[in-house]
C-alpha cells in the first residue's frame, strides 16, 4: 500500500526523460525508482481511479464508435449463413458465391486506404457517421435486392462502409481516451468485432428455420446498430485533437472540457497545442512520402502493417469463413448442426477477444501479442497433425463405378485425394464408424451437396441412402481437430486479433496517425482477401495438414517479428510512443528501458495524455 500511495513530484519532463534515456543506465534508474513508480493501478491490478462521470462518458464514446466494429463483425460474418440459403434460392454458381463474399472485404480494402484522406479532411467524427450511414444503405439494398447483381452492389457498399469504419474507429478511441484506459477502449472495439461475428452467427441460426427470403432479414437487419450509431454520434464531439489540428481551438477546447468531465483540462490542451503548432512548422507534401521519408514513422509504419499482416497470414478468416468444413470432417452432418456449432466457434472467439480487454492494460501489448502468437503456433501444429492423422488414416476408395464422363474422381484411391478436388465427392456407407461402400464421383456442379450421378445424387435424409461428404473425409480423429480449433481461437482472440488494431492506433504522430492506420487497415484487408481466397488452392496443393503446417512457419515468422521490432506502448501519451521508433528498426526487444516504462502520476492525479503532433493529411 505504501507504493500505491506515494505521490511523486516528478513533471512530465522528467518522465519524458526516462523515457528516452536508453540502454543500462535507464535499466539501472528503472530498478531505483520502481519503488517510486506508481504502476497503472489503484487497487492491485485495477485501473486508476477518475472522476466517475468522465469515466462513464469516455465508455459511451467508446460503445458508440465501437459500433463500428460490431458492423464489421457482422457483415463479414453473416454472409456464410446467408450464402447457404441464397444459393439455392438465387442458383448462384460457385463464382458468384464468392464474388459476394469477397467484394465486401476487397471494397473494405480500398475504401480503408482512401479513409485516410477522408480522415484528415472530414475529421473523425464525419467518418464514423459516413461509415454509419453507407452501412445502413448497405442493408437497405440487401434486404430489398431482387436479384444477385443488386445483392452485389449491396455487398459492395457494406464494405465501403467496414473500410472506414475499421480504420477510423480505434483512431478516434484512442484519440479521447486518456493514455492509462487507452489500450483497453480501443480493445473494445475489437471485442466489438468478433461479438458482431458471433451475432450473426446466431442470427444465421435462427433464420436458417425460415428458409425462403430468410437470408433478407440476416443482411438487412445490420440496419438497426448502423442507424444506431448514427444517431449517437450527431451527439458526440469530434476528436480534439483533430480539432486543434484545424485550427478550431475553441471547439477542440470545449470537446475536451466535454469528454474530460469536471477534471481540468489546461495541461493537457496546452500540450496538444504546443505540439500542433510544433509539427505544423514543418507541414506540407502528401503524407505518406513525409511518413516514409521521416524515419520514426517510416518505422512505426513498418511495425503496424506487418503486425496486421501477420494477423491475416496465422489464418483466422480460414478458421472463421471454413469452420463449418472443419466441423463437418469432425463429423457434424447435419446443415442446421454445423451452423450452430460454427456459432460456438464464433462465440469462443468473442469470449476470449473478452480475456485480450481485461489483459492489455495488465500485461501490456507486447507481451500479449508474444504469448498470443506463440500458443496460436502451437494450436496450429496440433490442428495440423489432426489432420495429418485423418489423412494417414483417411478411408480407401472400394467401388470403382464406371464415369460415362470419365473424370478423374475415380482414379483416386482415397478419400483424401478425392476430397482435395473440387470437381469430386467421397459417396460411401458407414457403420459403427467402419466405412465401407466407398466411391470417388463427381460432384453435381448446380450444387455441393449432391453427386453429379450414382448412388449419392439424390440426398435425402433418409437412413437408407449412402453418405455424400464434399470437401471433408469421414474420420476418427476429429477431436484432435476440434481441440486444436478451439486453442487456436482461445489464443489467437486475446492477442493477435486485438493488437493489430490497438497498437496501430497508437504508433503514429497526430500528423501520421489517419495515414498510418488507413495504410496498415488496408494491408489487413488485402492480406484478408489472399487468405481466404487462397485456402481451398492452397489446401489442393499442400493438403489440409500442409496448409495448417504453412499457417504455423507464417506465425513463427511473425513471432521473431514481434520479437524483435514490437515496442510496449502501454501507458505512454500518445506523444511519447514516438520516442519509441527513434532507434534503430527491430532493436526494441534488446532496449528494456523502452519497453518497462510504467505511468507516473504527477502530484497524485494521472498525468495528462499529451500528443507531440500536428496538422492531419492536408
Ligand atoms: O481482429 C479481427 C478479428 O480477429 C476477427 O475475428 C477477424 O475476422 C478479422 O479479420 C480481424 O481483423
Amino acid at each position: 500500500s505504501s507504493r500505491r500511495n506515494v505521490t511523486v513530484n516528478h513533471d512530465e519532463d522528467s518522465l519524458k526523460h526516462m523515457i528516452s534515456m536508453g540502454g543500462r543506465r535507464q535499466k539501472a534508474v528503472d530498478d531505483e525508482e520502481r519503488t517510486l513508480i506508481v504502476p497503472p493501478s489503484s487497487s492491485g491490478g485495477d485501473l486508476p481511479d477518475q472522476d466517475a462521470s468522465a469515466t462513464g462518458f469516455i465508455y459511451v464514446l467508446a460503445f458508440f464508435s465501437a459500433l463500428g466494429g460490431f458492423l464489421f463483425g457482422y457483415d463479414t460474418g453473416v454472409v456464410s449463413g446467408a450464402m447457404l440459403l441464397l444459393k439455392e434460392e438465387m442458383n448462384l454458381s460457385t463464382l458468384w458465391q464468392e464474388l459476394l463474399v469477397s467484394s465486401t472485404v476487397g471494397a473494405a480494402a480500398l475504401s480503408a486506404l482512401s479513409g485516410g484522406f477522408l480522415n484528415g479532411w472530414l475529421g473523425r467524427r464525419v467518418c464514423i457517421l459516413l461509415a454509419s450511414f453507407i452501412f445502413a444503405v448497405g442493408g437497405v439494398i440487401l434486404s430489398a435486392a431482387p436479384d444477385k447483381a443488386v445483392l452485389l452492389v449491396g455487398r459492395v457498399t457494406v464494405g465501403l462502409g467496414i473500410g472506414i469504419a475499421s480504420m477510423t474507429v480505434p483512431v478516434y478511441i484512442a484519440e479521447v481516451s486518456p493514455p492509462n484506459r487507452r489500450g483497453q477502449l480501443v480493445t473494445i472495439n475489437s471485442l466489438f468485432i468478433t461479438g458482431g461475428q458471433f451475432i450473426a452467427s446466431v442470427i444465421d441460426g435462427v433464420f436458417s428455420y425460415m428458409g425462403r427470403g430468410g437470408w433478407r432479414y440476416m443482411l438487412g437487419l445490420s440496419v438497426l446498430p448502423a442507424v444506431l450509431q448514427f444517431v449517437g454520434f450527431l451527439f458526440l464531439p469530434e476528436s480534439p485533437r483533430w480539432l486543434l489540428a484545424k485550427g478550431r481551438s475553441q471547439e477542440a477546447r470545449r470537446a475536451l472540457s466535454r469528454i474530460r468531465g469536471d477534471r481540468g483540462v489546461d495541461e493537457e490542451y496546452a500540450a496538444i497545442r504546443t505540439s500542433v503548432e510544433k509539427e505544423k512548422k514543418g507541414a506540407g507534401g502528401l503524407v505518406i512520402s513525409r511518413i516514409l521519408s521521416h524515419g520514426p514513422t517510416r518505422r512505426a509504419l513498418i511495425v503496424g502493417c506487418s503486425l496486421q499482416m501477420f494477423q491475416q497470414l496465422a489464418g483466422i478468416n480460414t478458421v472463421m469463413y471454413y469452420s463449418a468444413t472443419i466441423l463437418q470432417m469432425a463429423g457434424v452432418r447435419d446443415v442446421k448442426q454445423a451452423i450452430w456449432l460454427t456459432a460456438a466457434t464464433s462465440a469462443t472467439n468473442f469470449v476470449f477477444t473478452l480475456v485480450g480487454v481485461w489483459l492489455v492494460e495488465r500485461v501490456g501489448r507486447r507481451k500479449l501479442t508474444l504469448g498470443s502468437l506463440m500458443g496460436t503456433g502451437l494450436s496450429l501444429t496440433l490442428l495440423a497433425v489432426g489432420f495429418l492423422l485423418a489423412a494417414q488414416h483417411s478411408p480407401p476408395t472400394t467401388l470403382h463405378p464406371v464415369d460415362a464422363q470419365n473424370s478423374t474422381c475415380r482414379l483416386y484411391r482415397s478419400c483424401e485425394f478425392c476430397m482435395l478436388d473440387p470437381d469430386c465427392g467421397f459417396c460411401y456407407r458407414e457403420d459403427d464408424s467402419r466405412v465401407y461402400n466407398s466411391s470417388c464421383v463427381p460432384v453435381n456442379q448446380a450444387s455441393t451437396d449432391n453427386a453429379a450421378w450414382g448412388r449419392c445424387s439424390n440426398q435425402t435424409e433418409a437412413t437408407a441412402s449412402p453418405m455424400w461428404a464434399y470437401n471433408y473425409c469421414p474420420t476418427s480423429y476429429s477431436w484432435v481437430v476440434i481441440m486444436g480449433l478451439i486453442l487456436y481461437l482461445a489464443f489467437f482472440a486475446p492477442g493477435m486479433g486485438t493488437m493489430p488494431w490497438t497498437v496501430n492506433s497508437e504508433i503514429y504522430p497526430l500528423w501520421a496517425r489517419s495515414t498510418g492506420n488507413a495504410w496498415s487497415a488496408g494491408v489487413n484487408w488485402i492480406f484478408n482477401v489472399l487468405v481466404s481466397l487462397t485456402f481451398l488452392h492452397v489446401a489442393r496443393y499442400l493438403t489440409y495438414y500442409g496448409a495448417f503446417f504453412m499457417y504455423t512457419g507464417l506465425v513463427a515468422v511473425g513471432l521473431l517479428f514481434v520479437q524483435g521490432c514490437l515496442p510496449e506502448t502501454k501507458g505512454l501519451p500518445l506523444e511519447d510512443v514516438e520516442n519509441l521508433f527513434a532507434g534503430r528498426l527491430c532493436s526494441c526487444g534488446s532496449s528494456s528501458a523502452t519497453r518497462d516504462v510504467h505511468y507516473v502520476r504527477v502530484n497524485g492525479r494521472g498525468s495528462h495524455p499529451s500528443d507531440s503532433d500536428a496538422s492531419d493529411a492536408e
